[in-house]
């Protein structure tokens, strides 16, 4: 075992709280620490102004006041193959993709953590929140993150243990107020900066509008599934399952809700009243199955599992049908599960892996009309 003062830590560094209170903490124990920011999207506006540009500043200022050096590596290229243009398919193939499960996946826990590590770097850390856990013989689980309201482990759902095995979350154990305080204290200059909210790339802009400019939008009608015409949609794409913002639908009764997509008739279905019964399903097939610890994964099994980022968990039972396919069978009927988001199993707090939803099925049989 190194002690921490001859171990090479690279901190991932978005000119965030969490990264830089991440560093600081680690500076703290003693650990031979290097800040890295990786930018992956060009977002220049017309006035030239690049948000990437202004947190790699905030990154200089964090590193100069912990003095630990700082460097930048680009990924966009990494970023746009691998996550940009999975991004795009999903929505042409009418599902709902998750960019920041494939952004750890690909980019930040592979091209960045390999650079890391060519580097010399023993571990890569980052402010998720989420935990790792080692034992004695040397096998590594994710842990949830302590704050029940950040935890992160949703979308590091990919990452193996031998991953895990290179990686730190020093933010894992605490509450998000508490590093909010510790960043106040120490007075960096992110203390006060609000976090990042929804796809990265996407930030503040309309998402409507940021992807008609890659996708065509094909507008089509919206009908009930039972055929009859309640509207227009402007392109299947806009619109995820149990949505119920934006359809346009007036009158009397209950409100609308998405209930599914027809892609080859270009229709999007619409069904009344936020308990309608198409949105109702008891079971899903998943795919990109990752277990973070293969061999502990016994054919069938009951565990708990999240459909979407902060959702309570529910009881399911899984069977694996294949390396790269489960069965999983919901306890209590559940409502909008949706194609193309991830779907993540838990043992109490450990995390066990997770893989992206296929295929809803209700009563045994698939439900088509969801897409
Ligand atoms: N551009 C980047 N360069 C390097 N590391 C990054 C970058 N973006 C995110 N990370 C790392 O991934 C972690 C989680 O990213 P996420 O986008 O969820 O940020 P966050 O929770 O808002 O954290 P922060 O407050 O540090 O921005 C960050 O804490 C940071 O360690």
């Amino acid at each position: 075992m190194k002690n921490n003062k001859d171990t090479r830590v690279v901190v991932g560094m978005s000119g965030g709280v969490d990264s830089s209170v991440a560093a600081l903490l680690l500076k703290q124990q003693g650990y031979d620490v290097v800040g890295i920011f990786m930018k992956n999207w060009d977002d220049t506006d017309e006035f030239g102004v690049c948000t990437a540009t202004e947190d790699f500043d905030d990154v200089v200022r964090v590193c100069n006041q912990l003095e630990i050096p700082y460097y930048s590596v680009n990924f966009e290229k990494q970023y746009w193959d691998k996550v940009f243009t999975y991004f795009l398919d999903e929505y042409k193939a009418g599902r709902t993709p998750n960019p920041d499960v494939m952004c750890n996946k690909e980019i930040k826990f592979k091209a960045f953590l390999d650079h890391a590590l060519a580097l010399g770097a023993d571990y890569l850390a980052t402010g998720h929140y989420a935990q790792v856990r080692r034992d004695k013989n040397g096998r590594v689980e994710m842990l949830r993150g302590n704050d029940e309201n950040k935890d992160q482990t949703y979308f590091l759902n990919q990452l193996s243990e031998d991953v895990l095995d290179k990686v730190m979350f020093p933010l894992g154990h605490l509450p998000k107020s508490e590093v909010r305080k510790i960043a106040k204290e120490h007075e960096l200059v992110t203390a006060e900066k609000k976090d990042s909210t929804g796809i990265c790339f996407i930030g503040e802009r309309n998402f409507k509008e940021f992807l008609s400019e890659y996708l065509p939008a094909q507008p089509g009608e919206m009908q009930t599934l039972d055929g009859i015409v309640k509207g227009s949609h402007d392109g299947l794409m806009y619109y995820t399952l149990g949505q119920r913002q934006g359809l346009g639908i007036g009158g009397s009764g209950d409100p609308w809700f998405v209930v599914g997509k027809n892609l080859t008739d270009n229709i999007l279905y619409v069904g009344q009243g936020y308990e309608n019964d198409y949105l109702y399903s008891n079971a899903l097939v998943a795919t990109d199955i990752n277990w973070i610890q293969p061999d502990k994964i016994s054919d069938t099994f009951n565990c708990t599992a999240k459909f979407r980022y902060r959702q309570q968990d529910s009881e399911v039972n899984v069977t694996i049908k294949s390396e790269n396919e489960v069965y999983v069978a919901f306890k209590e009927d559940q409502r909008a599960i949706t194609p193309g988001q991830a779907v993540v199993f838990y043992d109490g707090e450990v995390c066990l892996g997770g893989g992206t939803i296929d295929t809803i099925i209700k009563n045994d049989h698939k439900l088509d009309y969801v897409g």
